[in-house]
């Protein structure tokens, strides 16, 4: 027999190298193991597309989900309506890392689940279910006590469920956050913008468009001089700023002028410490279109602003490399890297608790909030990536709960992160 030369030292980290390969192993296993109903899961979400606010079904249906499995402490409707919470801890006593997972389920109007957030949930639920199998297995082996909180997130697309959770609390006590965002690549990050959205009605006079024109003050003028105005401006912004409007409300018969109009605007800049300075320049368009047609202007800002995310180059590393074994092939194309993805409510949670946004290839090409993402979304060929994305997240909080020096790095860049972002504010 060989006799081990090791130090105590070196015997122990092997020691925990084999017990975090031993319970990679079983992420993998047990969420294959419960593929079908993942898979179910979010084909129902999938299947009937439900807004912003409104994802009672789909809530439902998480909720289902969690009551159905073993040992998971749910409450519905979790300090908003079609928001929720599935709660699982190890048993011991001691110091508990608490690590959340999201699942988002709100649709697009008129096109569906074409951003994937069917898929979103998915991610989040079997992240889930593949990090309370695996330490399940490791109880009594574990250097920490683990809660895991999957937490339902409703509508990103419109208001911001997130941010209203953050203001019921939802997320305190919470370590740190993952979670997964459909693509048509894998990404460990994509820049994500700070982002405010933004109503403008005007409001003028009828009066019959031939006989009496005079009479009239005609709000769809308002509406085109503010559209034009935002064009203009757009060549004069800087090349990182987005703004992108619709007229919702544009009239109703030629022969009638109209006395009111309605425009929704998405404002857009890299960080959130420069849309004040956007939002100021969108605002002079919105009023000098009321000032020369004689409008009345009502500028209305959504609820809740979005922020940019605060990245964790640690836990993006450890993502990749978890992906990476997995087979995930991530871009190093520098367009993508580097171009504009949109925005997340996301963001904001990432100024409160440490948090990962990766993206993942869904086996198709088509552009997200487009009809072609939709039928992507719900394709049985998702499912693989969904998976694989789901156990590369599960397998990064292990990583975490098992090293304490990455757990700690985390928390010391996540301090980094925020006053870099304080000290690059106030330049602005
Ligand atoms: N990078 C994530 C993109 C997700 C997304 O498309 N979010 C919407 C949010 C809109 C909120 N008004 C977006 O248009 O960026």
């Amino acid at each position: 027999s060989s006799s081990n030369t090791n130090s105590p030292q070196e015997n122990k980290m092997s020691e925990s190298g084999e017990l975090l390969t031993e319970l990679k192993d079983r992420v993998s296993r047990s969420i294959d193991g419960a593929s079908a109903e993942l898979h179910e899961l979010s084909r129902d979400i999938w299947s009937c597309p439900e807004l912003a606010y409104q994802e009672s079904r789909a809530h439902d249906r998480l909720v289902a989900f969690f009551t159905h499995e073993q040992g998971w402490t749910v409450d519905a409707r979790f300090k908003l309506e079609t928001a929720f919470r599935a709660v699982w801890r190890t048993g011991g006593v001691g110091e508990c890392v608490n690590v959340g997972f999201l699942c988002e389920y709100d649709a697009l109007p008129g096109i569906g689940h074409a951003c994937g957030h069917n898929l979103i949930a998915e991610v989040g639920a079997a992240a889930g279910l593949g990090l309370k199998a695996a330490l399940e297995g490791a109880q009594g082996r574990l250097p920490v006590q683990v809660q895991i909180t999957v937490l339902g997130t409703p509508a990103e697309e419109d208001v911001g469920g997130k941010v209203d959770l953050l203001k019921e609390g939802a997320f305190q006590g919470m370590d740190v956050v993952f979670m997964a965002h459909p693509s048509k690549e894998d990404a460990t990050y994509l820049p994500c913008v700070a982002e405010h959205d933004v109503t403008i009605k005007y409001h003028g006079k009828a009066s019959h468009a031939s006989s009496y024109p005079w009479k009239g003050v005609n709000a769809l003028d308002a509406a085109v001089l503010c559209y034009t105005n935002m064009s203009v401006l757009r060549q004069q912004m800087r090349p990182d700023w987005r703004v992108h409007g619709v007229i919702k409300h544009g009239g109703l018969k030629p022969n009638i002028i109209p006395d009111y109009t309605e425009l929704e605007y998405y404002l857009r800049t890299p960080t959130r410490a420069e849309l004040p300075v956007l939002k100021e320049k969108a605002e002079r368009c919105f009023r000098s279109a009321a000032v020369a047609t004689g409008c009345e202007v009502e500028i209305q800002y959504a609820r809740n602003a979005f922020d940019n995310i605060l990245r964790i180059p640690e836990l993006e590393q450890l993502f990749e490399r978890n992906g990476k074994s997995l087979g995930m092939d991530f871009t190093t194309d520098e367009d993508v890297l580097t171009n504009e993805s949109g925005s997340t409510d996301f963001g904001n949670v990432t100024f409160v608790v440490p948090g990962i946004h990766s993206y993942f290839y869904i086996g198709s090409n088509a552009l997200n909030h487009t009809p072609e993402y939709t039928v992507a979304a719900g394709d049985d060929k998702a499912q693989f990536f969904t998976l694989r994305t789901a156990k590369a997240l599960a397998m990064t909080a292990l990583d975490l709960l098992l090293q304490p020096k990455a757990m700690q790095r985390v928390k010391q860049e996540f301090i980094e992160a925020k006053l870099k972002d304080e000290k690059t504010s106030s330049r602005i």
